[in-house]
């Protein structure tokens, strides 16, 4: 039995060990001993943790994980979190641990019941985490004098773990078992966070051309942390809390051009927003900013083109907002954790509607079909990188958002995922993509070859994203559809894949968002596409042969069109009929007009007499 039990709460001289001399075992071993306790030896794998000993605690020797156990009365384990709960059981299991010994960790996430094992064979189980970053230098030592540590244990032996923490110049503070995470999370959200938002600030204002940045931000951020320790939100300055929204535009704007510069900045916009949103929110509660203000800001701060955007409405927040959506928008969420708020607390099927947004009444039949096949609606809005070729629309396509969020309201979608290509793609484009095999390579794939791999890659993230039960695609993009059906089949994917009758206006022109690049001359020539489809269709009766001859006649006649493709395909593999192919085909084509291309498409029923039309009859 050790001296630390006979003795009470005053731990007396103990032999010292460390498993891990990383930064903490070493500051924290070389502090027991400078408050009297010997170091009878430390492990060390690397090179760097060897060097630490002989520094910090020159003479120790360097031992085996075993030996250390074996001959340390108070075991010090300073290793990583997730190696900490196998390293107490493996040793429990090889019968190391011994009866009376002390065992202490230093994590902050555990509390004492990870050292169970240890303790089931007699040990002294302590968790004593510092609140305190470590350089693994003698520095450290003095950083130690006043620095608070979280201390769990047993009740009958915390009084041990406090008296330690006494001893090396700490200030012990007792936290229940069950609050290590959420302790933990909020040193690591305070600190480690800081010093990324910090990162940010220096080098913003070093591409502002300030020389040094560090000595420029010392004395504010300085007042701003005291500050805010004393004092929470009530610190709060700056032109959030002022209610300055064009100060914010200008801000929101200033680090978009600088992330559209500076690939390395690209993180900065964002982070932003997200604070300063929450900075709004915050205020408004603590009730130094007013609603219409803050309303003007979270609008501005949710936009993704920033100044100049058009008022948005905000992603829910965890908690209720003071400054809340009305009942019948959507949500809109920017990131995956936003996201998951939304969708969290959801019961019942929901669908997914994938767009490309610049939405039209084609996409809101799919949006009404969604409704009618699940209780929640969920309408992505993403501009896919992924999917457009060097030289095509991805620039160019139409963006409106505020305008679809409006539309959607009054069809009734529940929440809008609208995410930046960097939420989708945080590394860049993905190292491992969806090989559409060789449906992808005919038609649209033939002159876009690395469309389907980029539309079927998102769509597979989005589904994971999402989740839905039901997804919901438009016939207007056929090819995408069999798609999307021979991914989720063959991948065994588990969604259910719907897909929406082709909406067009009353001319025929099936509804696209490219339509909005056609001037009124170039959609007069793009109605050749749907009347040549028409054309094709009634020609169905006659086989294949016939009906590419009658719509091709409709092209070549048009003008101002330019031919892409023109093909009767099987609806389900998209392969090319044979000339004496019978029931269901697909006519599918896509044509320039002007620089703009366009593609529509239209289900052929070969070998048979077309439809009767109402007033008609087909009978002899
Ligand atoms: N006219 C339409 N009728 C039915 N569904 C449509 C129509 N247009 C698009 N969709 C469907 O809406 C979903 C999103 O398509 P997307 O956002 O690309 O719109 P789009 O109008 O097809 O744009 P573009 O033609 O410029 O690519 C797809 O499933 C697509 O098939
Ligand atoms: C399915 C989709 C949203 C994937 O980007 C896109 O291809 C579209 O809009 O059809
Ligand atoms: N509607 C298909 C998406 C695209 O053309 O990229």
């Amino acid at each position: 039995m050790s001296e630390a039990t006979r003795e009470g709460h005053r731990p007396g001289r103990l032999g010292v060990g460390i498993v891990g001399a990383g930064r903490v075992g070493a500051v924290l071993g070389s502090a027991l001993r400078a408050a009297g306790h010997a170091v009878v030896g430390a492990s060390a794998v690397s090179e760097e943790s060897r060097d630490r000993i002989e520094v910090l605690l020159p003479g120790v020797p360097v031992l085996s994980v075993e030996e250390v156990v074996e001959r340390a009365e108070l075991v010090l384990l300073t290793v990583p979190d997730d190696v900490l709960p196998d390293l107490v059981a493996g040793m429990a299991e090889l019968g190391h641990w011994q009866a009376g010994q002390i065992v202490l960790h230093t994590s902050g996430r555990f509390g004492a019941d990870v050292l169970a094992p240890a303790r089931r064979a007699g040990a002294i189980p302590l968790a004593i985490h510092p609140a305190m970053t470590f350089t693994g230098t003698s520095v450290d030592l003095s950083r130690l004098v006043g620095c608070p540590f979280a201390v769990s244990a047993p009740g009958p032996v915390l009084p041990i773990a406090q008296a330690l923490v006494v001893e090396i110049g700490g200030e012990p503070v007792v936290l229940p078992e069950a609050v290590r995470p959420l302790y933990h999370a909020a040193l690591a959200h305070g600190a480690n966070h800081l010093v990324t938002l910090v990162t940010q600030a220096t080098r913003v204002l070093q591409a502002a051309g300030v020389e040094e940045p560090g000595q420029m931000l010392t004395p504010l951020l300085t007042a701003a942390l005291e500050g805010a320790l004393r004092q929470g939100e009530a610190h709060l300055t700056g032109p959030v809390v002022r209610g300055d929204v064009g100060t914010v535009r200008d801000h929101v704007a200033a680090l978009a051009a600088l992330a559209a510069e500076d690939p390395a900045q690209a993180d900065v916009p964002e982070t932003y927003r997200a604070l300063a949103r929450v900075t709004t929110q915050r205020a408004v509660t603590a009730g130094r900013l007013r609603e219409a203000p803050a309303q003007a800001l979270l609008d501005l701060l949710a936009s993704p083109a920033g100044p100049g955007g058009a008022a948005l409405p905000v992603a829910a927040p965890a908690h209720p907002a003071p400054v809340a959506d009305t009942p019948t928008d959507p949500v809109l969420v920017r990131t995956r954790e936003e996201l998951v708020g939304a969708l969290r607390g959801q019961v019942g099927r929901r669908a997914v509607v994938m767009t490309m947004g610049a939405l039209h009444e084609g996409h809101l039949d799919l949006v009404r079909a969604a409704r009618e096949r699940a209780e929640h609606v969920v309408v992505t809005i993403f501009v896919n990188p992924l999917q457009f070729a060097p030289g095509e629309d991805f620039e160019a396509y139409p963006r409106d958002l505020a305008g679809d969020l409006a539309r959607l309201a009054e069809v009734g979608a529940d929440v809008v995922f609208a995410p930046e290509p960097a939420e989708v793609y945080p590394q860049g484009d993905p190292v491992v993509q969806l090989d559409p095999g060789p449906m992808g390579a005919v038609l649209e794939g033939r002159t876009r070859p690395t469309h389907f791999a980029g539309v079927l890659t998102v769509v597979n993230k989005l589904l994971h994203l999402v989740r839905p039960d039901v997804a919901l695609f438009g016939e207007k993009d056929a090819q995408q559809l069999a798609l999307v059906r021979a991914m989720v089949r063959d991948l065994d994917m588990g969604v259910e894949v719907v897909g929406v009758p082709i909406r067009r206006d009353a001319d025929g022109l099936a509804l696209s968002s490219r339509n909005a690049y056609l001037s009124a001359d170039e959609r007069r020539s793009a109605l050749a596409l749907s009347a040549a489809l028409r054309a094709g269709a009634a020609a169905g009766a006659g086989g294949p042969a016939e009906v590419l001859a009658a719509a091709a006649a409709v092209l070549d006649a048009a003008p101002g069109v330019r031919l892409d493709y023109l093909a009767l395909v099987d609806p389900d593999t998209l392969a090319v009929l044979d000339d004496d192919a019978q029931g269901a085909g697909l006519l599918a084509v896509a044509a320039w007009v002007g620089n703009t291309r366009l593609i529509d498409n239209v289900a052929v029923t070969l070998g048979v007499p077309p439809q009767s039309v109402p007033g008609e009859t087909d009978q002899p």
